[in-house]
């Protein structure tokens, strides 16, 4: 590879990713560098949203926030974007007020042929790849950087609803009345993540996370036809394209919020993501052998510091249990992304009762 990045201090994060033993869980969590921070807000009142993610030391500065704030609780950064990024490179304008909102989203396949094709990657996200250059640099190894992408499926979803939806009513109109088209489109989608995912590895990423957030909308055979496939392709492609380039095989997580893990855990990642609605107990009994990542409940950050001690030392001896009395293959972190209204020294509790509880020898 031509870079030269500083060497990695804290590599748990990897080792849990790939099944090991550690010493506590590795934890970071969804959403770390957000709106619940000062030091992004004020960042933010000067720049707008898209803004940032396009001007590479913008990212790197957000993105490196919280593992100045919590130095040695953290065990990972994850880059500054989004995943409407990709709609954005197949030539559709998402503005971002407060929520994302789609000037122009496709209303019938008639539509498709108004996108970008084939996607320039390089061209179009060069600038997330230069972004994760570098904050590499900027993190001098302290922890390692996590790269993502939507799902196929969450982002078809955006570009028809034309931002978030309850009911999803749109996209999934397509699904039934145009399934054909819906799977080439969810296919094309998939391609371009893979290039991206591929394009982000070579940039520096050193794990990767696919984010399905709406896959919990689907019926278990709806996300088996629609949603599976491209998760699939996405893991084997990426997997293959980084052997083929000499690229470390990184690891790859994915959430698949809502979805049955066991599901899931079928798409063939490395490490499957668990929400809060999941107890890692039955999870295992399904006989997902995945590393797991996850799941406390963001509203418990809201509980106060009692819950938040309650709580964690919960999860920890659930995922203990899980795993038969130890916390192999376990990436500590919320069930989904922390919300704005939370104090930040309340997330820094939240770190210090995982180191506590999570350690090998903490009480079961
Ligand atoms: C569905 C989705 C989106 N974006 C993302 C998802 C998947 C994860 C999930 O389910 O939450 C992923 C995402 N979005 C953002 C990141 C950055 C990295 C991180 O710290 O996790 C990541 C990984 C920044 C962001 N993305 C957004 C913000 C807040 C926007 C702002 O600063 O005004 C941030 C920090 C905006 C965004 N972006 C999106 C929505 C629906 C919204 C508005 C609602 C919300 O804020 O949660 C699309």
């Amino acid at each position: 590879m031509s870079h030269d990045f500083p060497p990695l201090k804290n590599d748990l994060l990897l080792r849990a990713a790939r099944g090991e033993q550690t010493e506590r869980a590795p934890v970071w969590v969804m959403r770390q560098a957000g709106r619940y921070l000062p030091e992004f807000r004020k960042l933010r009142l000067s720049h707008e949203f898209f803004d940032i993610c396009r001007t590479p030391h913008l990212a790197t500065e957000i993105t490196v926030q919280p593992i100045r704030r919590y130095t040695g609780l953290v065990d990972a950064a994850i880059i500054f974007s989004d995943i409407l990024v990709v709609p954005q490179a197949m030539g559709m304008e998402v503005l971002m007020n407060p929520g994302p909102v789609f000037t122009d989203p496709l209303s019938t396949p008639a539509d498709i042929s108004k996108l970008n094709h084939p996607v320039d990657v390089d061209k179009e996200l060069g600038y997330v790849f230069e972004a994760i250059t570098q904050t590499r640099r900027a993190l001098d190894g302290e922890v390692p950087l996590i790269g993502f992408c939507g799902a196929p499926w969450t982002l078809f979803a955006y570009m028809i609803e034309g931002g978030s939806s309850k009911t999803l009513q749109k996209a999934k109109t397509w699904l039934f009345k145009y399934p054909e088209e819906s799977q080439a489109l969810l296919m094309r989608i998939a391609d371009i993540c893979v290039d991206f995912l591929v394009g982000q590895v070579k940039a520096g990423a050193q794990l990767l996370q696919v984010f399905d957030s709406n896959a919990g909308d689907l019926s278990p055979h709806d996300f088996t036809t629609f949603s599976l496939p491209g998760l699939q392709h996405i893991v084997n492609r990426v997997r293959a394209r980084l052997a083929d380039s000499s690229l470390p095989i990184v690891p790859i997580t994915l959430f698949a919020k809502g979805a049955s893990p066991a599901l899931a855990a079928r798409a063939g990642y490395d490490t499957v993501g668990l929400d809060w609605t999941q107890d890692p107990r039955d999870v295992v009994a399904s006989g997902v052998t995945a590393a797991l990542q996850g799941n406390l409940d963001p509203a418990v950050l809201y509980g106060g510091q009692e819950a938040i001690e309650r709580e964690v030392k919960r999860m920890c001896s659930a995922f203990r249990t899980a795993r038969g009395g130890s916390t192999r293959a376990w990436i500590a972190n919320l069930g989904h992304g922390i919300t704005p209204g939370v104090d930040p020294e309340d997330l820094r509790f939240f770190f210090e009762c995982v180191h506590k509880y999570s350690a090998e020898g903490a009480a079961p």
